[in-house]
């Protein structure tokens, strides 16, 4: 082993890359006869630490902030050793930036989420210790209480800290790998973070802090969460009806919250608090049927909490798998008028339309059983994953045949409906647009307005949403042609529409957004960036746009009747170029080339054009 003594200047250099694909510290060393050689990671315990005064190795247990202190206090042995050193110094960092970017090493926006959160909690102990790199690659982090893995935040436990400070409600916005987080045992304020962009969140332990205010809906849709513990906190407002079956560990204790706290276990129909007495009355008659024992007895799973009530996934003993649907703030219907009412949703038959299988009824409770769609529904589909590696490319070629299924699912509803008074729909948004294993496309929910309430359904349902609504208080078919329009925005810019957005997400007012895109020309930012391939919007998407544009026009009657929308999106083709452009575009982020703008700009200044 050499001493360190023997050494004039050892400088490092940064990590070079070998085939075992993980950085190895390079140094470069000036010995006593001014010869410089780089030293790789084998030989690097030949050297004395600056960090820690012993010999170490290998020289990646250094804390990350050594390395600028080591730079900054280096000596030149003469003006162009230094420079040479400089240069050849600014070149392996800049390389070893631009490798770490590349591999997943280094996501700014997670780094900046936890530095704002180090200056929410102005910790001393966090202040120093939190700096230089946070998650390379699998390395161990030397950030205390964050957790990692493959260069990405999955934990932050930071627990018994006496951490102080008000927290922002949208702190953990750009931490999408979150899986634990655990703050318990504090003195943090705020308002409980909104956890709508991490889906992967299984465990939330923030008990024993000053949090304030109401438990985030956003709460409701961590489909993997199996423990939230809020218990002594300042929260208030109702307990939200969590129904994940994921959920095994729940503890909202000690605030002022009100309701009643179910414990959510796996969810079994047995499960329900009420007694069902009577039959399951079957609707379609090319099912296999069952009775209601039959029912109670299946294996159930929680697939989400709607408007009009909770749905569940029921496997029953003989294998068939069915959704119920418990309808809540129905319109007090006679049992008469219910079962006419629901038998006119029965008789609406189309391919693109979720059948209606059976009904029950009781004062008490009123469940729809309907046909599992398995391949989940268009929302999730369209946004789910987004910037993860779990992401699923919705392709055009998808996309176009969900808007036709769902042109020719609303063409036969409004065919059916002779009243120019109602939206024959009346909800209808990409969570209601349905794939089943096939992904053909089934719309779900259809004609539920003649069950609700009409405050309800004010507040709730699409169609009351629509603008003319809004200012004359009227609906009419016209309403699903716009709430069609809206659909096909967010299909092709990859957008949440604001009136369809779930609880905790903020949308976008869809329609004034992209006429104002046509107006002033932004035409890069319109179309989501997983359709629109390496040459721009092709021809087919450019088409849709502005049949969409005149659906969500403001006044109803300058918007098309359904079927002559239709006629239009049956128009609407696949290119041959543009499928296999999708295919062989590889990455989802690149850029739009200059050819691509000028094309699509001049096709949206035709759209504007007509529009006159
Ligand atoms: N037949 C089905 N097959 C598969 N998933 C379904 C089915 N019906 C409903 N779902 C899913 O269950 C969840 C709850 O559905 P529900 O229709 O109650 O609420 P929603 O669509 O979110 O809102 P709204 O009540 O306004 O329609 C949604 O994720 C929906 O996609």
């Amino acid at each position: 082993m050499k001493p360190f003594k023997q050494i004039r200047h050892a400088y490092f250099l940064g990590f070079s890359a070998d085939n075992s694909n993980r950085g190895v510290p390079k140094f470069l060393v000036f010995l006593p006869q001014s010869s410089l050689i780089a030293v790789p990671e084998s030989q690097g315990n030949i050297y004395k630490s600056p960090c820690n005064n012993h010999y170490i190795t290998p020289f990646l247990q250094c804390p990350a902030h050594f390395h600028s202190q080591y730079l900054s206090i280096m000596v030149p042995s003469n003006f162009f050793t230094f420079l040479l050193v400089i240069i050849i110094t600014l070149l392996v960092l800049q390389k070893r930036v631009n490798a770490e970017e590349d591999s997943n090493g280094f996501h700014g926006n997670e780094r900046d989420a936890l530095l704002a959160l180090k200056a929410t909690f102005n910790n001393s102990f966090l202040d120093s210790n939190w700096t230089g790199i946070m998650c390379y690659m699998n390395e161990k982090t030397y950030w205390y209480g964050i957790q990692c893995f493959n260069g990405r935040v999955t934990g932050i436990i930071l627990e018994n800290m006496k951490l102080t400070g008000e927290i922002k409600e949208d702190a953990l916005v750009n931490l999408t790998e979150l899986s634990n987080i655990s703050l318990k045992n504090n003195l943090i304020s705020g308002k409980l973070m909104k956890f709508a962009n991490n889906p992967k969140l299984r465990n939330i332990d923030l008990s024993s802090n000053k949090f304030h205010g109401e438990i985030p809906q956003s709460l409701l849709y961590l489909n993997s969460l199996e423990a939230l513990l809020l218990q002594d906190n300042d929260l208030t407002g109702p307990i939200p009806g969590f129904n994940q079956s994921s959920l095994k560990s729940f503890n909202v204790s000690q605030n002022n919250l009100s309701g009643k706290c179910h414990k959510p276990k796996p969810f079994n129909l047995l499960a329900f608090p009420l007694m069902l007495k009577g039959k399951l009355v079957f609707v379609e008659n090319n099912q296999p049927r069952f009775e209601l024992d039959d029912l109670l007895k299946a294996s159930a799973e929680g697939l989400g909490k709607g408007n009009f009530g909770n749905c569940y996934k029921a496997m029953l003993e003989i294998g068939q798998v069915v959704v119920v649907k418990r309808l809540i703030d129905l319109k007090p219907l006679s049992s008469d008028e219910f079962v006419r009412q629901v038998r006119a949703i029965a008789n609406q038959k189309h391919p693109n339309l979720l059948p209606l299988l059976a009904y029950y009824y009781s004062k008490d409770e009123k469940l729809f059983l309907y046909r599992f769609a398995a391949h989940g529904n268009v929302y999730n589909r369209l946004h789910g994953g987004r910037g993860t590696r779990d992401r699923i490319p919705f392709r055009w070629s998808s996309r176009l045949a969900v808007a036709r299924g769902v042109a020719r699912a609303l063409e036969y509803l409004h065919q059916n409906t002779r009243s120019q008074t109602t939206a024959p729909h009346g909800n209808l948004k990409s969570s209601n647009v349905l794939l089943d294993e096939n992904e053909e496309t089934l719309v779900s929910d259809y004609g539920l307005t003649s069950l609700i309430a009409l405050p309800i359904a004010a507040q709730r349902m699409v169609s009351y949403k629509t603008p003319e609504y809004e200012s004359h208080k009227l609906i009419s078919k016209k309403s699903d042609v716009w709430s069609y329009g809206c659909l096909l925005l967010e299909l092709l810019t990859g957008r949440i529409p604001t009136h369809s957005a779930p609880p905790g997400i903020n949308g976008v007012d869809l329609c004034g957004w992209v006429h104002r895109a046509v107006r002033e020309e932004w035409t890069a930012e319109i179309f989501d960036p997983e359709i629109a391939v390496v040459r721009g919007a092709n021809q087919g998407m450019l088409r849709l746009m502005q049949i969409a544009m005149k659906c969500c026009e403001k006044s109803p009657e300058k918007r098309p009747e359904i079927r002559h929308v239709l006629a239009e999106v049956e128009k609407v083709r696949v290119s041959v170029d543009s499928e296999e452009e999708e295919l062989s575009h590889s990455s989802l982020e690149r850029s739009l080339t200059d050819d691509s703008l000028s094309a699509t700009s001049t096709a949206m200044v035709v759209i504007a054009d007509n529009r006159r």
